[in-house]
Protein backbone atom coordinates (compact mmCIF):
# COMPACT_ATOMS: atom_id res chain seq x y z
CA UNK A 1 0.00 0.00 0.00
CA UNK A 2 0.97 3.79 -0.54
CA UNK A 3 -0.07 7.20 0.21
CA UNK A 4 -0.26 9.67 -2.31
CA UNK A 5 -0.01 13.14 -1.40
CA UNK A 6 -2.44 15.51 -3.57
CA UNK A 7 -0.92 19.20 -3.99
CA UNK A 8 -1.50 21.10 -7.13
CA UNK A 9 -2.55 18.29 -8.69
CA UNK A 10 -6.34 17.85 -8.00
CA UNK A 11 -7.02 15.19 -9.99
CA UNK A 12 -6.99 11.47 -10.78
CA UNK A 13 -7.02 11.50 -14.41
CA UNK A 14 -3.29 11.67 -16.39
CA UNK A 15 -1.79 12.28 -13.17
CA UNK A 16 1.78 10.79 -13.42
CA UNK A 17 2.65 10.50 -10.02
CA UNK A 18 -0.95 9.23 -8.58
CA UNK A 19 -0.75 6.44 -11.24
CA UNK A 20 2.80 5.31 -10.19
CA UNK A 21 1.44 4.85 -6.22
CA UNK A 22 -1.94 2.87 -7.13
CA UNK A 23 -0.52 0.71 -9.43
CA UNK A 24 -2.44 2.02 -12.27
CA UNK A 25 0.76 2.08 -14.40
CA UNK A 26 2.91 -0.98 -12.61
CA UNK A 27 0.50 -4.44 -11.58
CA UNK A 28 3.29 -4.57 -8.77
CA UNK A 29 2.41 -1.14 -6.87
CA UNK A 30 -0.73 -0.08 -5.16
CA UNK A 31 -3.40 0.29 -3.86
CA UNK A 32 -3.02 3.86 -3.02
CA UNK A 33 -4.64 6.09 -0.27
CA UNK A 34 -4.76 9.30 -1.04
CA UNK A 35 -4.17 12.41 1.28
CA UNK A 36 -4.68 16.31 0.87
CA UNK A 37 -2.81 18.11 3.73
CA UNK A 38 -3.84 21.62 4.59
CA UNK A 39 -0.08 23.25 5.73
CA UNK A 40 -0.40 26.32 7.60
CA UNK A 41 2.85 27.69 6.06
CA UNK A 42 0.70 27.55 2.22
CA UNK A 43 -2.36 28.94 4.14
CA UNK A 44 -0.35 31.72 5.47
CA UNK A 45 0.37 32.83 1.79
CA UNK A 46 -3.38 32.20 0.61
CA UNK A 47 -6.55 34.04 -0.08
CA UNK A 48 -10.00 34.07 0.44
CA UNK A 49 -10.43 33.53 -3.28
CA UNK A 50 -8.03 31.14 -3.41
CA UNK A 51 -9.30 29.51 -0.49
CA UNK A 52 -12.35 29.03 -1.84
CA UNK A 53 -11.45 27.83 -5.12
CA UNK A 54 -9.15 25.24 -3.94
CA UNK A 55 -12.24 23.73 -1.48
CA UNK A 56 -13.85 23.52 -4.81
CA UNK A 57 -11.07 21.64 -6.47
CA UNK A 58 -10.95 19.33 -3.33
CA UNK A 59 -14.84 18.61 -3.09
CA UNK A 60 -14.22 17.42 -7.18
CA UNK A 61 -11.42 15.22 -6.75
CA UNK A 62 -12.98 13.82 -3.65
CA UNK A 63 -16.42 13.02 -5.48
CA UNK A 64 -14.03 11.41 -8.25
CA UNK A 65 -12.89 9.05 -5.53
CA UNK A 66 -16.06 8.25 -4.24
CA UNK A 67 -16.73 7.07 -7.77
CA UNK A 68 -14.34 4.88 -7.36
CA UNK A 69 -15.14 3.39 -4.16
CA UNK A 70 -12.89 5.02 -2.08
CA UNK A 71 -12.65 8.47 -1.13
CA UNK A 72 -9.71 11.35 0.02
CA UNK A 73 -8.27 11.73 3.44
CA UNK A 74 -8.06 15.30 4.47
CA UNK A 75 -5.30 16.10 7.17
CA UNK A 76 -4.13 19.56 8.75
CA UNK A 77 -0.86 20.35 10.33
CA UNK A 78 2.80 20.51 9.11
CA UNK A 79 3.14 17.58 5.88
CA UNK A 80 6.73 16.92 7.93
CA UNK A 81 4.54 16.18 10.77
CA UNK A 82 1.44 14.15 9.53
CA UNK A 83 2.82 12.45 6.33
CA UNK A 84 5.15 10.53 8.31
CA UNK A 85 2.80 9.28 10.90
CA UNK A 86 -0.21 8.96 8.34
CA UNK A 87 1.87 6.46 6.37
CA UNK A 88 2.91 4.88 9.40
CA UNK A 89 -1.06 4.46 10.73
CA UNK A 90 -1.74 2.97 7.19
CA UNK A 91 1.46 0.59 7.06
CA UNK A 92 2.13 2.12 3.71
CA UNK A 93 5.38 0.84 1.90
CA UNK A 94 5.92 4.42 0.22
CA UNK A 95 4.60 7.77 0.42
CA UNK A 96 4.24 9.15 -3.46
CA UNK A 97 3.62 13.16 -4.97
CA UNK A 98 4.32 14.91 -7.34
CA UNK A 99 6.94 18.07 -7.88
CA UNK A 100 6.12 21.35 -7.44
CA UNK A 101 8.91 24.04 -8.72
CA UNK A 102 8.20 27.34 -6.44
CA UNK A 103 11.19 27.56 -4.18
CA UNK A 104 8.99 27.31 -1.17
CA UNK A 105 7.45 24.40 -2.01
CA UNK A 106 10.83 22.68 -3.03
CA UNK A 107 11.83 23.85 1.03
CA UNK A 108 8.70 22.28 2.42
CA UNK A 109 9.70 19.07 0.31
CA UNK A 110 12.86 18.97 1.07
CA UNK A 111 12.18 18.69 4.83
CA UNK A 112 9.38 16.51 4.38
CA UNK A 113 11.90 13.97 2.73
CA UNK A 114 13.76 14.00 5.81
CA UNK A 115 11.23 13.41 8.33
CA UNK A 116 10.67 10.17 6.08
CA UNK A 117 13.92 9.39 5.76
CA UNK A 118 13.82 9.63 9.76
CA UNK A 119 11.08 7.24 9.75
CA UNK A 120 12.25 4.68 7.58
CA UNK A 121 9.81 5.53 5.18
CA UNK A 122 10.46 5.82 1.70
CA UNK A 123 9.22 8.20 -0.90
CA UNK A 124 9.01 9.11 -4.37
CA UNK A 125 8.50 12.51 -6.56
CA UNK A 126 7.31 12.67 -10.30
CA UNK A 127 7.06 15.53 -12.44
CA UNK A 128 3.64 16.34 -13.81
CA UNK A 129 3.24 19.75 -13.62
CA UNK A 130 4.53 20.35 -17.06
CA UNK A 131 4.86 18.20 -20.83
CA UNK A 132 9.03 19.48 -20.07
CA UNK A 133 10.88 19.78 -17.17
CA UNK A 134 12.83 23.00 -16.13
CA UNK A 135 15.69 21.47 -16.42
CA UNK A 136 15.48 19.20 -19.45
CA UNK A 137 15.42 22.56 -22.05
CA UNK A 138 18.49 24.64 -21.98
CA UNK A 139 20.81 26.45 -24.39
CA UNK A 140 23.39 24.83 -26.44
CA UNK A 141 25.47 25.75 -24.04
CA UNK A 142 23.53 24.59 -20.99
CA UNK A 143 22.55 27.49 -19.10
CA UNK A 144 18.34 27.98 -18.67
CA UNK A 145 16.51 30.23 -21.28
CA UNK A 146 15.97 33.37 -20.78
CA UNK A 147 14.35 34.30 -24.02
CA UNK A 148 11.72 32.79 -24.79
CA UNK A 149 11.18 32.58 -28.43
CA UNK A 150 14.26 30.34 -28.50
CA UNK A 151 12.64 28.44 -25.90
CA UNK A 152 9.52 27.75 -27.84
CA UNK A 153 12.14 26.43 -30.61
CA UNK A 154 13.08 23.80 -28.78
CA UNK A 155 9.48 23.17 -26.90
CA UNK A 156 8.08 22.67 -30.07
CA UNK A 157 8.07 19.38 -31.48
CA UNK A 158 9.47 17.61 -28.91
CA UNK A 159 8.71 14.32 -27.66
CA UNK A 160 5.66 13.95 -25.25
CA UNK A 161 4.98 11.55 -22.69
CA UNK A 162 1.17 10.37 -23.27
CA UNK A 163 -1.48 11.07 -20.67
CA UNK A 164 -0.96 8.96 -17.60
CA UNK A 165 -3.37 6.22 -17.23
CA UNK A 166 -6.44 6.75 -14.57
CA UNK A 167 -6.34 4.16 -11.61
CA UNK A 168 -9.36 2.12 -11.22
CA UNK A 169 -11.26 0.94 -7.74
CA UNK A 170 -9.19 -1.76 -7.10
CA UNK A 171 -6.20 0.58 -7.58
CA UNK A 172 -7.62 2.55 -4.79
CA UNK A 173 -7.97 1.96 -1.29
CA UNK A 174 -11.53 1.36 -0.46
CA UNK A 175 -13.28 3.79 1.57
CA UNK A 176 -14.16 1.31 4.35
CA UNK A 177 -10.65 0.27 5.06
CA UNK A 178 -10.00 4.40 4.74
CA UNK A 179 -12.15 4.55 7.44
CA UNK A 180 -11.71 1.74 9.56
CA UNK A 181 -7.75 2.81 9.92
CA UNK A 182 -7.78 6.65 10.09
CA UNK A 183 -11.26 7.61 12.12
CA UNK A 184 -14.24 6.75 13.91
CA UNK A 185 -14.27 4.43 16.94
CA UNK A 186 -11.37 2.24 17.00
CA UNK A 187 -9.81 3.45 14.27
CA UNK A 188 -5.78 3.31 14.27
CA UNK A 189 -5.42 7.40 14.34
CA UNK A 190 -8.44 7.51 16.64
CA UNK A 191 -6.17 5.76 19.31
CA UNK A 192 -3.18 6.64 18.71
CA UNK A 193 -1.89 3.81 17.67
CA UNK A 194 -1.07 3.30 14.40
CA UNK A 195 2.65 3.49 15.27
CA UNK A 196 4.97 2.55 17.96
CA UNK A 197 5.33 5.76 19.17
CA UNK A 198 1.58 6.95 18.78
CA UNK A 199 -0.73 7.82 16.34
CA UNK A 200 -1.71 10.58 14.18
CA UNK A 201 -3.83 13.04 16.45
CA UNK A 202 -7.31 12.04 15.39
CA UNK A 203 -8.51 15.82 14.97
CA UNK A 204 -5.49 15.98 12.46
CA UNK A 205 -6.87 13.25 9.93
CA UNK A 206 -10.19 12.81 8.19
CA UNK A 207 -11.95 10.91 6.00
CA UNK A 208 -13.18 13.12 2.93
CA UNK A 209 -14.27 15.76 5.41
CA UNK A 210 -13.46 19.19 3.81
CA UNK A 211 -13.45 22.29 6.46
CA UNK A 212 -15.11 25.18 5.16
CA UNK A 213 -13.09 28.87 4.69
CA UNK A 214 -14.05 29.81 7.89
CA UNK A 215 -12.18 27.10 9.84
CA UNK A 216 -9.17 27.82 7.61
CA UNK A 217 -9.59 31.54 9.00
CA UNK A 218 -10.74 32.85 5.51
CA UNK A 219 -13.98 34.24 4.24
CA UNK A 220 -16.33 33.35 1.30
CA UNK A 221 -15.26 35.78 -1.49
CA UNK A 222 -17.56 38.10 -3.05
CA UNK A 223 -16.06 36.72 -6.61
CA UNK A 224 -18.14 34.31 -8.71
CA UNK A 225 -15.19 31.94 -8.87
CA UNK A 226 -16.86 29.37 -11.35
CA UNK A 227 -16.65 25.60 -11.30
CA UNK A 228 -13.93 23.77 -10.38
CA UNK A 229 -12.64 19.76 -11.02
CA UNK A 230 -11.61 17.50 -14.13
CA UNK A 231 -15.36 17.18 -15.30
CA UNK A 232 -15.49 21.06 -15.42
CA UNK A 233 -12.11 21.77 -17.30
CA UNK A 234 -12.75 18.76 -19.67
CA UNK A 235 -16.17 20.43 -20.27
CA UNK A 236 -14.60 23.82 -21.05
CA UNK A 237 -11.48 22.25 -23.29
CA UNK A 238 -13.83 20.22 -25.34
CA UNK A 239 -15.67 23.60 -26.12
CA UNK A 240 -12.62 25.69 -27.04
CA UNK A 241 -11.29 23.22 -29.46
CA UNK A 242 -14.00 22.52 -31.17
CA UNK A 243 -14.30 25.80 -32.49
CA UNK A 244 -12.97 28.95 -30.89
CA UNK A 245 -9.16 27.61 -30.96
CA UNK A 246 -9.23 27.75 -34.79
CA UNK A 247 -9.71 31.62 -34.96
CA UNK A 248 -7.54 32.08 -31.30
CA UNK A 249 -4.38 33.81 -33.06
CA UNK A 250 -7.14 36.66 -34.29
CA UNK A 251 -9.15 36.79 -31.41
CA UNK A 252 -7.28 35.78 -27.95
CA UNK A 253 -6.64 39.38 -27.63
CA UNK A 254 -10.54 41.06 -27.18
CA UNK A 255 -11.25 40.73 -24.17
CA UNK A 256 -15.09 40.94 -25.43
CA UNK A 257 -15.18 37.92 -27.19
CA UNK A 258 -15.13 34.02 -25.72
CA UNK A 259 -12.17 33.64 -27.62
CA UNK A 260 -9.41 32.33 -24.95
CA UNK A 261 -9.45 28.37 -23.14
CA UNK A 262 -10.16 29.97 -19.59
CA UNK A 263 -7.86 26.58 -18.51
CA UNK A 264 -5.51 28.87 -15.95
CA UNK A 265 -7.80 27.84 -12.80
CA UNK A 266 -8.01 24.47 -13.69
CA UNK A 267 -4.26 24.16 -14.84
CA UNK A 268 -3.02 26.14 -11.45
CA UNK A 269 -5.17 23.58 -9.14
CA UNK A 270 -3.66 20.68 -11.59
CA UNK A 271 -7.62 19.39 -12.18
CA UNK A 272 -6.90 19.14 -15.63
CA UNK A 273 -3.61 17.03 -16.76
CA UNK A 274 -1.39 18.92 -18.94
CA UNK A 275 -0.40 15.55 -21.25
CA UNK A 276 -4.33 15.47 -21.39
CA UNK A 277 -4.59 19.26 -22.60
CA UNK A 278 -1.83 18.97 -25.25
CA UNK A 279 -2.95 15.88 -26.70
CA UNK A 280 -6.51 17.60 -27.42
CA UNK A 281 -4.37 20.31 -29.07
CA UNK A 282 -2.74 17.42 -31.19
CA UNK A 283 -6.08 16.19 -32.70
CA UNK A 284 -7.13 19.91 -32.74
CA UNK A 285 -3.99 20.75 -35.31
CA UNK A 286 -5.13 17.18 -37.25
CA UNK A 287 -8.80 18.91 -37.48
CA UNK A 288 -7.46 22.11 -38.65
CA UNK A 289 -5.23 20.27 -41.17
CA UNK A 290 -8.57 18.63 -42.73
CA UNK A 291 -10.22 21.79 -42.63
CA UNK A 292 -7.61 23.76 -44.64
CA UNK A 293 -7.22 20.76 -46.82
CA UNK A 294 -11.34 21.21 -47.46
CA UNK A 295 -10.93 25.18 -47.98
CA UNK A 296 -7.89 24.43 -50.35
CA UNK A 297 -10.38 21.82 -52.73
CA UNK A 298 -13.19 24.62 -52.26
CA UNK A 299 -11.07 27.02 -53.30
CA UNK A 300 -9.91 24.77 -56.35
CA UNK A 301 -13.37 23.90 -57.24
CA UNK A 302 -14.06 27.21 -57.04
CA UNK A 303 -11.79 27.88 -60.14
CA UNK A 304 -9.25 30.32 -58.20
CA UNK A 305 -9.11 32.16 -55.09
CA UNK A 306 -6.06 31.54 -52.80
CA UNK A 307 -4.22 28.70 -51.22
CA UNK A 308 -4.35 28.50 -47.74
CA UNK A 309 -1.38 27.86 -47.56
CA UNK A 310 -0.53 30.91 -48.47
CA UNK A 311 -2.71 32.87 -46.52
CA UNK A 312 -0.97 33.95 -42.79
CA UNK A 313 -2.77 32.69 -40.20
CA UNK A 314 -5.61 30.08 -40.35
CA UNK A 315 -6.54 27.25 -38.36
CA UNK A 316 -3.57 25.28 -38.27
CA UNK A 317 -1.05 28.57 -36.87
CA UNK A 318 -4.32 29.40 -34.32
CA UNK A 319 -4.28 25.82 -33.11
CA UNK A 320 -0.06 26.25 -32.96
CA UNK A 321 -0.40 29.64 -31.35
CA UNK A 322 -2.51 28.65 -28.76
CA UNK A 323 0.03 25.51 -27.70
CA UNK A 324 2.47 28.77 -27.67
CA UNK A 325 0.83 29.69 -24.57
CA UNK A 326 1.33 26.18 -23.12
CA UNK A 327 5.10 27.13 -23.44
CA UNK A 328 4.84 30.24 -21.51
CA UNK A 329 3.54 28.67 -18.84
CA UNK A 330 6.67 25.98 -19.05
CA UNK A 331 8.74 28.83 -19.73
CA UNK A 332 8.07 30.57 -16.35
CA UNK A 333 7.83 27.68 -14.52
CA UNK A 334 11.38 26.93 -15.41
CA UNK A 335 12.33 30.82 -14.72
CA UNK A 336 11.45 30.40 -11.45
CA UNK A 337 12.62 27.17 -10.93
CA UNK A 338 16.08 28.28 -11.59
CA UNK A 339 15.43 31.89 -10.46
CA UNK A 340 13.43 31.18 -6.77
CA UNK A 341 14.40 35.01 -6.47
CA UNK A 342 12.57 36.83 -8.56
CA UNK A 343 9.28 36.05 -6.53
CA UNK A 344 10.56 39.54 -4.61
CA UNK A 345 13.34 40.42 -6.64
CA UNK A 346 13.92 42.07 -10.81
CA UNK A 347 15.24 39.28 -12.60
CA UNK A 348 16.98 41.87 -14.55
CA UNK A 349 19.37 44.31 -12.84
CA UNK A 350 19.04 48.11 -12.98
CA UNK A 351 22.65 49.35 -11.92
CA UNK A 352 21.23 52.35 -10.22
CA UNK A 353 17.55 50.95 -8.87
CA UNK A 354 14.12 51.89 -9.73
CA UNK A 355 12.91 55.13 -7.85
CA UNK A 356 9.58 54.01 -7.90
CA UNK A 357 6.50 56.87 -7.51
CA UNK A 358 4.74 54.49 -5.59
CA UNK A 359 1.77 56.96 -4.28
CA UNK A 360 -0.51 55.36 -2.20
CA UNK A 361 -3.46 57.06 -2.99
CA UNK A 362 -3.01 56.13 -6.86
CA UNK A 363 -2.17 52.63 -6.28
CA UNK A 364 -5.78 52.36 -4.11
CA UNK A 365 -7.50 53.90 -7.09
CA UNK A 366 -6.04 50.96 -9.92
CA UNK A 367 -7.13 48.47 -7.09
CA UNK A 368 -10.59 50.05 -6.61
CA UNK A 369 -10.95 50.39 -11.14
CA UNK A 370 -11.38 54.23 -10.18
CA UNK A 371 -8.22 55.48 -12.55
CA UNK A 372 -10.95 57.25 -15.32
CA UNK A 373 -8.95 54.72 -17.70
CA UNK A 374 -11.74 52.71 -18.71
CA UNK A 375 -9.80 49.46 -19.79
CA UNK A 376 -7.98 49.34 -16.88
CA UNK A 377 -11.25 50.38 -14.44
CA UNK A 378 -12.79 47.72 -16.46
CA UNK A 379 -9.82 45.06 -16.05
CA UNK A 380 -9.51 45.67 -12.31
CA UNK A 381 -13.30 45.25 -11.80
CA UNK A 382 -13.33 42.06 -13.86
CA UNK A 383 -11.05 40.88 -11.52
CA UNK A 384 -12.70 41.78 -8.38
CA UNK A 385 -16.12 40.37 -9.75
CA UNK A 386 -14.37 36.98 -11.33
CA UNK A 387 -11.09 36.90 -9.75
CA UNK A 388 -9.83 36.69 -13.50
CA UNK A 389 -8.99 39.05 -15.88
CA UNK A 390 -8.54 38.76 -19.69
CA UNK A 391 -4.79 38.47 -20.52
CA UNK A 392 -4.35 41.53 -22.87
CA UNK A 393 -6.70 43.30 -20.24
CA UNK A 394 -3.87 42.09 -17.34
CA UNK A 395 -1.10 43.18 -19.42
CA UNK A 396 -2.71 46.60 -19.68
CA UNK A 397 -3.54 47.18 -16.40
CA UNK A 398 0.23 46.12 -15.21
CA UNK A 399 1.51 48.81 -17.45
CA UNK A 400 -0.65 51.29 -16.31
CA UNK A 401 0.12 50.53 -12.78
CA UNK A 402 4.02 50.21 -13.31
CA UNK A 403 4.89 53.04 -16.33
CA UNK A 404 1.61 55.15 -15.64
CA UNK A 405 1.30 55.20 -11.93
CA UNK A 406 5.03 54.50 -11.41
CA UNK A 407 4.22 52.09 -8.71
CA UNK A 408 6.70 49.17 -8.07
CA UNK A 409 5.36 45.88 -9.69
CA UNK A 410 5.23 44.16 -6.21
CA UNK A 411 2.36 45.72 -5.09
CA UNK A 412 0.90 44.60 -8.13
CA UNK A 413 1.70 41.54 -8.19
CA UNK A 414 0.66 41.44 -4.75
CA UNK A 415 -2.78 42.54 -5.37
CA UNK A 416 -2.92 39.87 -8.01
CA UNK A 417 -1.79 37.14 -5.68
CA UNK A 418 -4.68 38.06 -3.27
CA UNK A 419 -7.45 38.68 -5.70
CA UNK A 420 -6.84 36.08 -8.53
CA UNK A 421 -8.25 32.41 -8.76
CA UNK A 422 -5.62 31.30 -11.15
CA UNK A 423 -2.37 33.04 -9.32
CA UNK A 424 0.37 31.19 -10.39
CA UNK A 425 3.56 32.30 -8.53
CA UNK A 426 5.76 31.73 -11.75
CA UNK A 427 3.22 32.61 -14.14
CA UNK A 428 1.85 35.68 -12.11
CA UNK A 429 5.41 37.06 -11.48
CA UNK A 430 6.30 36.22 -15.05
CA UNK A 431 3.49 38.85 -16.34
CA UNK A 432 4.20 41.34 -14.14
CA UNK A 433 8.34 41.54 -14.71
CA UNK A 434 7.68 41.44 -18.07
CA UNK A 435 5.34 44.14 -17.73
CA UNK A 436 7.57 46.16 -15.43
CA UNK A 437 10.23 45.83 -18.35
CA UNK A 438 12.51 43.80 -15.40
CA UNK A 439 11.97 40.56 -16.11
CA UNK A 440 13.16 37.93 -18.43
CA UNK A 441 12.40 38.33 -22.45
CA UNK A 442 9.96 41.66 -20.58
CA UNK A 443 8.74 44.61 -22.30
CA UNK A 444 11.67 47.07 -22.99
CA UNK A 445 11.21 49.88 -20.59
CA UNK A 446 10.67 52.57 -23.14
CA UNK A 447 7.85 50.67 -24.52
CA UNK A 448 4.78 51.88 -22.90
CA UNK A 449 1.09 50.68 -23.58
CA UNK A 450 -0.73 53.59 -24.26
CA UNK A 451 -4.75 53.09 -21.79
CA UNK A 452 -6.88 54.63 -24.65
CA UNK A 453 -5.52 53.00 -28.12
CA UNK A 454 -5.18 49.59 -26.09
CA UNK A 455 -8.75 50.28 -25.38
CA UNK A 456 -9.44 51.57 -29.16
CA UNK A 457 -7.56 48.82 -30.46
CA UNK A 458 -8.79 45.98 -28.36
CA UNK A 459 -12.36 47.06 -27.54
CA UNK A 460 -13.58 49.25 -30.22
CA UNK A 461 -17.32 48.97 -29.10
CA UNK A 462 -16.19 49.44 -25.67
CA UNK A 463 -18.45 45.93 -24.73
CA UNK A 464 -15.81 44.91 -21.99
CA UNK A 465 -15.76 48.27 -21.01
CA UNK A 466 -19.41 48.64 -20.31
CA UNK A 467 -19.96 45.16 -19.33
CA UNK A 468 -17.80 46.00 -16.10
CA UNK A 469 -18.23 50.01 -15.67
CA UNK A 470 -22.04 50.58 -15.65
CA UNK A 471 -21.27 54.05 -15.33
CA UNK A 472 -20.46 54.26 -18.62
CA UNK A 473 -23.15 52.42 -19.95
CA UNK A 474 -25.31 53.99 -23.08
CA UNK A 475 -22.03 56.63 -24.18
CA UNK A 476 -20.64 56.00 -27.10
CA UNK A 477 -17.98 54.21 -27.93
CA UNK A 478 -15.72 57.11 -29.38
CA UNK A 479 -16.77 59.40 -26.19
CA UNK A 480 -15.49 56.66 -24.01
CA UNK A 481 -11.89 56.13 -25.96
CA UNK A 482 -11.64 59.55 -25.80
CA UNK A 483 -12.27 60.05 -21.85
CA UNK A 484 -9.23 61.60 -20.70
CA UNK A 485 -9.42 64.76 -23.74
CA UNK A 486 -12.92 65.52 -22.89
CA UNK A 487 -13.31 68.84 -20.80
CA UNK A 488 -14.55 68.68 -16.95
CA UNK A 489 -17.34 69.77 -18.27
CA UNK A 490 -17.78 67.30 -21.34
CA UNK A 491 -17.17 64.58 -18.52
CA UNK A 492 -19.70 65.75 -16.23
CA UNK A 493 -22.60 65.69 -18.85
CA UNK A 494 -21.74 62.54 -20.38
CA UNK A 495 -21.11 60.35 -17.10
CA UNK A 496 -21.02 61.60 -13.70
CA UNK A 497 -20.11 58.75 -11.27
CA UNK A 498 -17.23 57.89 -13.23
CA UNK A 499 -13.55 59.47 -12.43
CA UNK A 500 -11.80 62.03 -14.22
CA UNK A 501 -8.47 60.40 -15.16
CA UNK A 502 -6.49 60.40 -12.04
CA UNK A 503 -2.62 60.97 -13.82
CA UNK A 504 -2.23 62.22 -17.20
CA UNK A 505 -0.51 59.89 -19.49
CA UNK A 506 1.31 61.42 -21.56
CA UNK A 507 3.37 63.39 -18.99
CA UNK A 508 3.63 60.26 -16.95
CA UNK A 509 4.87 58.52 -19.78
CA UNK A 510 7.75 61.21 -19.99
CA UNK A 511 8.67 60.51 -16.34
CA UNK A 512 8.00 56.83 -16.71
CA UNK A 513 11.19 57.12 -19.31
CA UNK A 514 13.29 59.53 -16.76
CA UNK A 515 12.83 56.76 -14.15
CA UNK A 516 14.11 54.27 -16.22
CA UNK A 517 16.88 55.98 -17.75
CA UNK A 518 18.08 57.05 -14.38
CA UNK A 519 18.00 53.46 -13.01
CA UNK A 520 20.00 52.52 -16.00
CA UNK A 521 22.51 55.25 -15.49
CA UNK A 522 21.80 57.10 -18.00
CA UNK A 523 20.94 60.75 -18.55
CA UNK A 524 17.00 61.36 -18.66
CA UNK A 525 17.69 64.59 -20.59
CA UNK A 526 19.63 62.37 -24.04
C1 LIG B 1 0.49 40.78 -15.17
C2 LIG B 1 0.08 39.36 -15.54
C3 LIG B 1 -0.21 38.44 -14.54
C4 LIG B 1 -0.57 37.13 -14.88
N1 LIG B 1 -0.84 36.23 -13.87
C5 LIG B 1 -1.14 34.95 -14.17
C6 LIG B 1 -1.39 34.00 -13.14
O1 LIG B 1 -1.32 34.30 -11.95
N2 LIG B 1 -1.72 32.74 -13.50
C7 LIG B 1 -1.80 32.35 -14.82
O2 LIG B 1 -2.09 31.19 -15.09
N3 LIG B 1 -1.53 33.23 -15.80
C8 LIG B 1 -1.22 34.51 -15.52
N4 LIG B 1 -0.98 35.40 -16.54
C9 LIG B 1 -0.97 34.91 -17.94
C10 LIG B 1 -2.33 34.98 -18.66
O3 LIG B 1 -2.88 36.26 -18.51
C11 LIG B 1 -3.33 33.95 -18.18
O4 LIG B 1 -2.75 32.67 -18.16
C12 LIG B 1 -4.54 33.89 -19.12
O5 LIG B 1 -5.17 35.15 -19.20
C13 LIG B 1 -5.55 32.88 -18.60
O6 LIG B 1 -6.66 32.82 -19.46
P1 LIG B 1 -6.91 31.56 -20.37
O7 LIG B 1 -6.79 30.32 -19.57
O8 LIG B 1 -8.20 31.80 -21.07
O9 LIG B 1 -5.69 31.66 -21.37
P2 LIG B 1 -5.46 31.04 -22.82
O10 LIG B 1 -5.15 32.18 -23.73
O11 LIG B 1 -6.54 30.13 -23.22
O12 LIG B 1 -4.08 30.24 -22.62
C14 LIG B 1 -4.04 28.85 -22.26
C15 LIG B 1 -3.17 28.63 -21.06
O13 LIG B 1 -1.82 28.99 -21.35
C16 LIG B 1 -1.21 29.56 -20.20
N5 LIG B 1 -0.86 30.95 -20.49
C17 LIG B 1 -1.48 31.81 -21.33
N6 LIG B 1 -0.82 32.99 -21.38
C18 LIG B 1 0.22 32.86 -20.55
C19 LIG B 1 1.28 33.73 -20.17
N7 LIG B 1 1.39 34.98 -20.68
N8 LIG B 1 2.18 33.29 -19.29
C20 LIG B 1 2.10 32.05 -18.79
N9 LIG B 1 1.14 31.17 -19.10
C21 LIG B 1 0.21 31.58 -19.97
C22 LIG B 1 -2.23 29.51 -19.08
O14 LIG B 1 -2.05 28.33 -18.34
C23 LIG B 1 -3.54 29.47 -19.86
O15 LIG B 1 -4.60 28.87 -19.13
C24 LIG B 1 -0.62 36.73 -16.24
C25 LIG B 1 -0.33 37.68 -17.23
C26 LIG B 1 0.01 38.97 -16.89
C27 LIG B 1 0.32 39.96 -17.98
Amino acid sequence: MELFWHRRDLRVADNVGLAAATGARDDDRGPAAPVFVFDPDVLDHASDVRVRRLLDGLAALRADYRDRGSDLLVARGDPETVLPELAGALDADRVVWNRDYSGLARERDASVRTALNDAGIDREAHHDAVLHTPDSIRTNAGDPYSVYTYYWKKWTGRETDAPAPTPEASDLVDADALATTVGGDGGALADGGGRPDGGVEADRVAVGDLPSPADLGFAEPDADIGAAGTEAARDRLDAFLSEAVFSYDAERDYPAREATSRMSAFLKYGEIGVREVYEATERATAAAEERTAKDDEAADGDGGGSDSDDDEGGPVAAVEEYQQQLAWREFYAQVLFHNPEVVTENYKTYEEGIAWRDDAEEIAAWKRGETGYPIVDAGMRQLREEAFMHNRVRMIVASFLTKDLLADWRHGYEHFRETLADHDTANDNGGWQWAASTGTDAQPYFRIFNPMTQGERYDPEAEYITEYVPELRGLDADLIHEWHELSPTQRANAAPEYPSPIVDHSERREEALAMYKRARGEDPEE
